[in-house]
């Protein structure tokens, strides 16, 4: 049977109470727990009444509880069976994000948790029996190959990390048997992660841009178990290598802050140790595993208030941990008897504890659940109900509804089957049609999730690309408005400047026609004295050389005149030619003179539109019709 735990948090400043009443929480004994709604909860208001569940645990940890309280009830008979009987182990926590499941296996320096604490006993247990590494090595790598390295060097450069432990004392109480001394131990680690479905080596190293490859699940060679293809094991001499490594690890495992953790693992993490036990005189080899997992925490995308990245990362978590259930909700029904085909394919965490043998072999499994009491009401009494599943499990010894992997340890060997040839064969068509059977149904929800996967897909394709155009539309605009505000101050400056131009010209005409009107003006006196002094000369011929004398002046004055009037005439008509009209570009005074008609195309702009500059006609063209008047002439 799955023995399954339940460990309630302790909340920061939390009185003791003897009434066991935590939050939504009340410990009735030592097994026996109910959860009563709050009143802000879903199900007090989808019930409209206060509900309550009893549920039942092999042991439950009030807040009080220690660390080494959670070690010695649940993690020392592990420890205990593997070290006397080679057995696989598997302890692994759930509950929801933030419950404190991290905290029960890894723990602060000054409370450490069941990961330190398990090295700290199997080092204990094994002292003065360790085999060295080279020996270890000669035996091992003979029967599973694997990239293996020697703690020593790997942590060279690591710090050392000091945690408080207990005294030897109380190992000796908790482990009172002696290990048979002609034996020699060796103890190695790994630490595969699943995040995103998919299995990571820990201790591989990231590439710059913190890449590590994805691992997959090989036949062992030395069993029948499947194990991380090309992972990495790390041998520990003692203890302190043992937690250097560990915190390194943490160190390297994917966190991040949400709002229902500060420091929320994004990925499952297993703590693998491998216990080998030897006798090199022998040449004899047995060992026999404990993983010890942390499974990242279910969280609701609204109380984790997750978004991009992060929700996929609690898609994922979520949908393995859902898988999980499927499994252990699977093996209940097959232990009722009822035959049904467990589908652990559908995500790699489930693949990973099928295929290593301890959901579905002999290997004794543990559950821990950690709850917060002062969390969300029902998403604690999910996890709740989802552990009450596995508690009804007992593994068999063989199994027989998937291939045969699950030999749990080097030396054990498979109980054979007493029916005869026939009635296995028979057994195992039916089998195999059932296991199709559920195959084909398998693939067609996959087909379905693959369908919903790529309607999602287009949706957020669509959506992006809508944010991607309306992006660039609102670009374009912004260089529309600027482009224009800079052709309205050009036009303006330019509109200044001309006008000044203008006023210059029309001070330069003022003076000219107050020139032609002077000469004008002498023209007409020169005539009027003209006119005067050819009467005198025809009533008196004998002043004739006086007549001639004047004749010959009014002449030269005459044709001096008539000099000044054509001046005065071709400067008047040079000044309707100036460009004033031109450059203030009035087509209302060109059109009242009839000199200019205005094509359409050639009309000014208006200064509240300017012309885009590829558009507006240079400014020496606009000026040239004045290029051939000099006002200093003028
Ligand atoms: N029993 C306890 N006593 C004191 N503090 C605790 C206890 N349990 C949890 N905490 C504190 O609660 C916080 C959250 O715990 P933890 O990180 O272990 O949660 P978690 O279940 O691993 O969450 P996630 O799944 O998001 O990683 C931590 O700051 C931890 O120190």
């Amino acid at each position: 049977m799955i023995q399954t735990f339940l460990r309630v948090k302790k909340a920061p400043l939390q009185p003791e109470d003897a009434s066991q009443t935590y939050g939504f929480v009340t410990i009735l004994n030592d097994d026996d727990v109910v959860l009563e709604s709050p009143e802000d909860s879903h199900a007090f208001r989808v019930s409209k009444a206060k509900t309550s569940e009893k549920t039942s645990f092999s042991k439950v940890f009030s807040p009080t509880c220690s660390q080494w309280d959670v070690f010695v009830s649940i993690c020392a008979p592990l420890l205990s069976q593997s070290l006397f009987h080679m057995n696989d182990a598997l302890l692994f926590t759930l509950g929801v994000s933030g419950a404190g499941k991290t905290y029960t296996l890894f723990g602060p320096q000054d409370h450490p948790g069941v990961v330190y604490l398990a090295l700290d006993a199997l080092f204990y247990n094994i002292r003065g029996r360790e085999a060295s590494f080279p020996v270890v090595e000669s035996i091992r790598s003979k029967l599973d190959k694997c990239k293996v390295l020697e703690g020593s060097k790997y942590l060279k450069h690591e710090p050392s990390h000091p945690i408080q432990l207990p005294s030897p004392d109380a190992y000796a109480s908790l482990f009172p048997q002696k290990l048979d001394p002609s034996f020699q131990y060796a103890i190695y680690l790994c630490f595969p992660e699943i995040y995103n479905d998919r299995i990571f080596d820990l201790l591989e190293k990231a590439s710059f841009f913190g890449h590590r490859h994805a691992l997959s699940l090989k036949k062992s060679s030395s069993s029948d178990k499947k194990s991380v293809a090309g992972i990495q094991k790390v041998y520990v001499a003692n203890p302190h290598e043992a937690f250097q490594l560990v915190h390194k690890v943490l160190q390297l495992r994917k966190s991040t802050s949400t709002k229902a953790n500060s420091v929320s693992s994004r990925s499952h993490l297993v703590v693998s140790i491998e216990l080998f036990r030897l006798q090199p005189a022998k040449n004899h080899i047995e060992s026999c595993q404990l993983d010890l997992v942390d499974l990242a925490g279910s969280e609701r995308t609204r109380s984790a208030e997750t978004s991009g990245l992060l929700l996929r990362e609690g898609a994922s978590i979520n949908k393995s941990l859902l898988t999980l259930g499927q499994c252990l909700e699977a093996l209940r029904r097959k232990h009722d008897g009822r035959q049904h085909i467990i589908p652990f394919r559908q995500s790699k965490l489930t693949e990973l504890l099928f295929h290593s043998g301890h959901l579905s072999g002999t290997a004794r499994t543990c559950m821990l659940v950690n709850i917060d009491p002062l969390g969300s009401f029902d998403e604690n009494a999910q996890v709740m109900r989802y552990s009450a599943n596995a508690r009804e499990i007992i593994p068999t010894q063989s199994s027989s509804y998937t291939d045969n992997f699950m030999s749990p340890s080097l030396n054990r060997t498979a109980t054979q089957s007493k029916s005869t040839h026939s009635e296995a064969i028979q057994v195992q068509n039916e089998q195999l049609q059932r296991e199709n059977e559920s195959l084909r149904q398998l693939l067609a929800d996959a087909d379905a999730e693959m369908v919903n996967l790529e309607y999602e897909i287009r949706e957020q394709m669509t959506r992006e690309m809508e944010e991607r155009v309306s992006q660039v539309e609102q670009t374009f605009l912004n260089r529309m408005l600027e482009e224009t505000a800079q052709g309205i101050e050009y036009t303006d400056q330019k509109i200044e400047k001309m006008g000044e131009w203008v006023r210059r010209l029309q001070q330069g005409n003022k003076e000219k026609d107050e020139c032609v009107a002077h000469l004008e003006h002498i023209i007409e006196q020169l005539q009027e004295e003209n006119s005067i002094e050819e009467k005198p000369a025809l009533q008196d011929t004998s002043n004739v050389h006086y007549i001639d004398n004047n004749r010959r002046s009014s002449r030269k004055l005459h044709y001096e005149d008539k000099q000044a009037i054509e001046e005065a005439h071709s400067l008047h008509t040079k000044r309707k030619l100036w460009p004033e009209p031109t450059l203030l570009q009035s087509s209302e005074t060109e059109e009242e003179e009839g000199k200019t008609e205005i094509s359409p195309k050639k009309k000014s702009p208006s200064p509240l539109k300017p012309l885009s500059p590829s558009r507006r006609p240079p400014l020496t063209k606009m000026y040239s019709q004045t290029g051939d008047v000099d006002i200093n002439q003028l």
